[in-house]
């Protein structure tokens, strides 16, 4: 088939045109009937950037296993109330180091950040290893990153925040940590070392432990939030440091059930009281939403 114009086809309509006009055609901003060109492309541009509260999830499992697959047992309440649940993704160990990890986590929030700069703030979420990784988003540099993300809210379940007590147990053997790697990633001794402060003093930091948990565990917890007399460890703490601190011990629930109930709309911790933060008034306006889940692999941005 000739489509070159000639042997009888008539000219092809938009040859008639100036290089202007055709520019114009092929311009669909130019268009618009409601809003100008420059609004229009704003506003579109903004779609998928909706000022809503996200709540970023960081699993548990010893750093050796879970996977955020397994981990979005709390998106259902969370998105029915318009809030977005980003479940993130970290390599455990053997094929991930505690360093590496840190870092995965940190570039995961970065990522909802650039994603979405509209966000109506960035609530970090972890579970046990997870809020390990969560605490120290809390001594975060984020100059190198780029983007300081507007971080408004942590939600500390169950965590470890001094990982030198770990090193002498079986968990450590796919870690390898050494007395050394275990302070540097260690958010209980960051706060003495490092002279890091609130990016937002406002931020809230809720510490919360399961009254079944092990005594360690809650030492772990209490001594984070708040220096206790018996501690061995140096004078800095969240609440020293100047982070709005709270501290929850949860009635009844071991380190499992803490966060199976998260799956619950009518959990206690889906519930306002023991929320000290602006997500609980985003969950309750319901102003946003529904919302599906986000997932994303870190690296991909
Ligand atoms: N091996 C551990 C399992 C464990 O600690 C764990 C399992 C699932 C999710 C979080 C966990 N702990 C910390 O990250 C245990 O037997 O308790």
């Amino acid at each position: 088939m000739d489509v070159s114009g000639a042997g009888g086809w008539d000219e092809a309509p938009w040859k008639k045109l100036c290089a202007e006009e055709l520019e114009k055609q092929y311009t669909p901003s130019k268009w618009t009937v409601r809003l100008g060109a420059e609004e229009t492309l704003k506003t579109f541009s903004q779609i998928g950037s909706q000022a809503w509260p996200f709540l970023v999830f960081v699993h548990g499992g010893y750093w050796q296993y879970g996977s955020k697959d397994e981990s979005a047992f709390m998106v259902n309440p969370l998105t029915a109330q318009g809030v977005a649940v980003v479940v993130v993704a970290y390599d455990i160990a053997p094929k991930g180091t505690l360093d590496q990890m840190v870092d995965q986590v940190a570039r995961s929030t970065v990522f909802v950040q650039k994603r979405y700069p509209c966000n109506e703030g960035i609530y970090l979420c972890g579970h046990s290893a997870g809020a390990h990784l969560a605490a120290m988003m809390l001594l975060t540099n984020w100059t190198k990153h780029g983007v300081t993300p507007n971080l408004r809210g942590f939600l500390l379940i169950s965590g470890i925040y001094d990982l030198e007590p770990i090193v002498s147990t079986s968990v450590n053997a796919p870690l390898h940590m050494t007395l050394e790697g275990a302070r540097r990633n260690s958010p209980q001794w960051h706060l003495e070392a490092a002279p890091v402060k609130p990016a937002d003093p406002a931020c809230p930091v809720l510490v919360i432990v399961g009254q079944h948990d092990s005594p360690e565990f809650h030492r772990q917890s209490r001594e984070f939030y708040q220096r206790h007399a018996s501690s061995h460890f140096p004078a800095q703490t969240l609440c020293t440091r100047g982070w709005k601190a709270s501290f929850e011990e949860l009635h009844d629930v071991d380190h499992f059930e803490i966060i199976w109930n998260l799956t619950q709309e009518d959990d206690v911790l889906n519930q306002v009281e023991p929320w000290p933060f602006p997500l609980v008034a985003a969950i309750h306006s319901g102003q946003h939403g529904p919302f599906s889940p986000i997932e994303f692999e870190e690296g991909s941005f």
